[in-house]
């Protein structure tokens, strides 16, 4: 069985906290007060109920040791995040399903309206709801040209609820989010800086978290107060959506996900998953 811990140490030499969870780990800088966090969940750090569980906790205990930013970056060698973890989906248990769809609208909830500034430093493929997580931060820095990302749902043969939809079309435009949902294209580097899904490239890793570092500094003469009003006008309709439907899209979720023809489709893309050359599948669905 997999050990779970959660362990808090200073580290006196480097003036840095650190707080780590079995798939998680966060350093805060004591100095500038920015939480570095990353995601250890190999083979893909797919998003299945327990990861996400451990993201809200992570999230709630940021907030309440009020980090003044957050940096989220993956520690796999080429996967920032793969998205939702399809064995979730295929052959889902209702109960299970149920729990994991409500539990993916809370973190989604906590992520999207955290009360200190957060980038996602997109260091390798990142994929359908893995794009979501780093849409659903304030700022984008994606490294190298050798990775992709997008919205591969359709390709899956299933759709994005509306608040996913809308917190994408809140990134980049109506007219954008619907070709790139519609088509499921997977963007090279250039291509992603070029629709503004995200707002900086560079070569390597190290600079990636430099360029989020130098966003986050935007905030060192902001009010925090100011930060989370801005913010919550500026996501409030998407959120409110969200809030007042809860209940509706998990039930239509969970009936939806089970059905034949959408299992069929689950059950055929996880076929393609094996059966494909690694990586091939991404760059063959371009
Ligand atoms: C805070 C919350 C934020 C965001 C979510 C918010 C809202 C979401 C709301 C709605 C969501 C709408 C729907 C979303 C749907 C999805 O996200 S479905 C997932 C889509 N993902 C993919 O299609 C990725 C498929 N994977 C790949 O293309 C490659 O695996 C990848 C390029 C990522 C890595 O390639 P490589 O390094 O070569 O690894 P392998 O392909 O060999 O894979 C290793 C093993 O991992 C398994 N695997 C890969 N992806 C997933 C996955 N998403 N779920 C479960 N398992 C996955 C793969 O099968 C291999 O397993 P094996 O070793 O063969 O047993």
């Amino acid at each position: 069985m997999l050990r779970r811990y959660i362990s808090y140490t200073t580290n006196k030499f480097t003036n840095c906290r650190h707080v780590s969870q079995s798939m998680l780990q966060s350093t805060v800088d004591e100095k500038s007060g920015i939480a570095t966090v990353t995601m250890n969940k190999p083979p893909v750090n797919s998003l299945n109920l327990e990861f996400l569980e451990e993201i809200i906790t992570l999230l709630n205990k940021l907030q309440k040791d009020k980090v003044r930013g957050m940096i989220l970056t993956s520690g796999l060698q080429k996967v920032f995040c793969a998205g939702l973890d399809i064995k979730e989906l295929y052959k889902p248990n209702p109960d299970r399903l149920t729990k994991f769809w409500t539990t993916l609208q809370d973190t989604w909830l906590s992520l999207y309206t955290t009360s200190f500034p957060t980038v996602s430093v997109i260091n390798g493929h990142s994929p359908a709801g893995g794009c979501m997580l780093a849409m659903s931060c304030d700022y984008r820095v994606m490294v190298g040209q050798n990775y992709r990302i997008g919205f591969n749902e359709a390709k899956l043969g299933i759709f994005a609820p509306k608040w996913f939809q809308n917190t994408i079309i809140a990134v980049i435009g109506q007219r954008k989010a619907e070709v790139s949902l519609t088509t499921g294209k997977m963007y090279t580097t250039d291509e992603a800086l070029q629709i503004g899904l995200v707002d900086e490239t560079c070569a390597d890793a190290d600079s990636a978290l430099k360029k989020g570092t130098h966003f986050l500094n935007n905030f060192q003469n902001i009010s925090p107060w100011a930060y989370k009003m801005t913010k919550d006008i500026n996501r409030q309709s998407t959120i409110q959506w969200l809030i007042d439907n809860k209940q509706k899209d998990v039930d239509f979720t969970v009936e939806y996900m089970q059905s034949p023809g959408v299992q069929k489709n689950l059950e055929l893309y996880l076929q393609s998953l094996k059966s494909l050359p690694p990586l091939k599948l991404i760059s063959e669905i371009n």
